[in-house]
């Protein structure tokens, strides 16, 4: 089965709300809708600009999707600066990320809290964006793939297989982010079908098949291309790129298999 590619910019803490609507706009007039045939395009915007675009999106009728960029494991209560699963869904939210790095390394995440995240992401129809990668101390000792595999299976503990098939999985080295360095085509082909057999092993090669692994780390229009030629990998969550409306336009025509608007 084709996998149809996904393109997520993950803006991370960048962009008040007018911005965001700016941002949205540009992307939405450089990209015709033909190219939305061919590869889903989502924005992850802060939590402060969601309302605002989905209002444009919803007004506007724009084919990019839209998500947030983490989520609380509970559904309400008294959980201080949290937002909710049933928040987001609300606002039409169609991803979300989970197990992000940056949220592993200053927020201390384990396993266990990016595993109750994934579920409490799956109960309210938000598809997540599950985020796995490893260090560069672990690569160069040549663990990167079993560290990689077991962040995976960890956040997956307890799911059934369909729901498994609504997850997506982002391989980001952590050496890669935001420095410029992006993995060669062939390391993240490497560790994106390891993913793909590890939850062919567990789910079956068939949820396998359906599953969206996506590479990310300094992914930009110059290196989308070669990236998703590779065989197992679906698609980019990209960070620094997805800022520029006209570079991620670009960068998500090409991952369509262009031609550049
Ligand atoms: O979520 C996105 C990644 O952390 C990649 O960020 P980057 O493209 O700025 O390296």
């Amino acid at each position: 089965m084709a996998r149809k590619p996904l393109i997520a910019g993950n803006w991370k803490m960048n962009l008040n709300h007018l911005e965001a609507i700016g941002l949205v706009q540009k992307i939405a007039f450089a990209l015709p809708e033909k190219y939305f045939d061919k590869v889903d395009v989502t924005v992850l915007p802060p939590f402060t600009d969601i309302r605002s675009i989905q209002t444009l999106v919803d007004g506007d009728k724009l084919l990019v999707t839209y998500g947030a960029q983490d989520l609380s494991p509970h559904d309400s209560g008294a959980y201080t600066g949290d937002v909710s699963g049933p928040m987001l869904a609300r606002l039409g939210c169609s991803y979300v990320v989970v197990g992000h790095s940056e949220r592993r390394e200053y927020h201390a995440e384990d396993d266990d809290l990016v595993n109750k995240k994934v579920r409490a992401a799956l109960k309210h129809g938000l598809k997540p964006i599950l985020c796995v990668g490893e260090k560069i101390e672990v690569r160069e000792q040549g663990n990167h793939v079993a560290h990689c595999n077991a962040q995976l299976i960890a956040a997956l503990k307890g799911l059934k297989a369909e729901q498994v098939s609504e997850v997506v999985v982002a391989y980001e080295p952590v050496w890669a982010i935001g420095t410029g360095r992006v993995a060669t085509p062939a390391d993240a082909q490497e560790v994106c079908s390891a993913l793909r057999g590890q939850l062919a092993e567990k789910y079956g090669a068939e949820i396998a098949e359906e599953v969206r692994v996506l590479y990310g780390g300094s992914v930009k229009s110059g290196s989308i291309s070669e990236l998703v030629k590779q065989e197992d990998i679906d698609g980019a969550l990209v960070g620094g790129a997805s800022l520029d409306g006209e570079e991620f336009a670009k960068l998500c025509a090409l991952a369509a298999g262009g031609p550049l608007p």
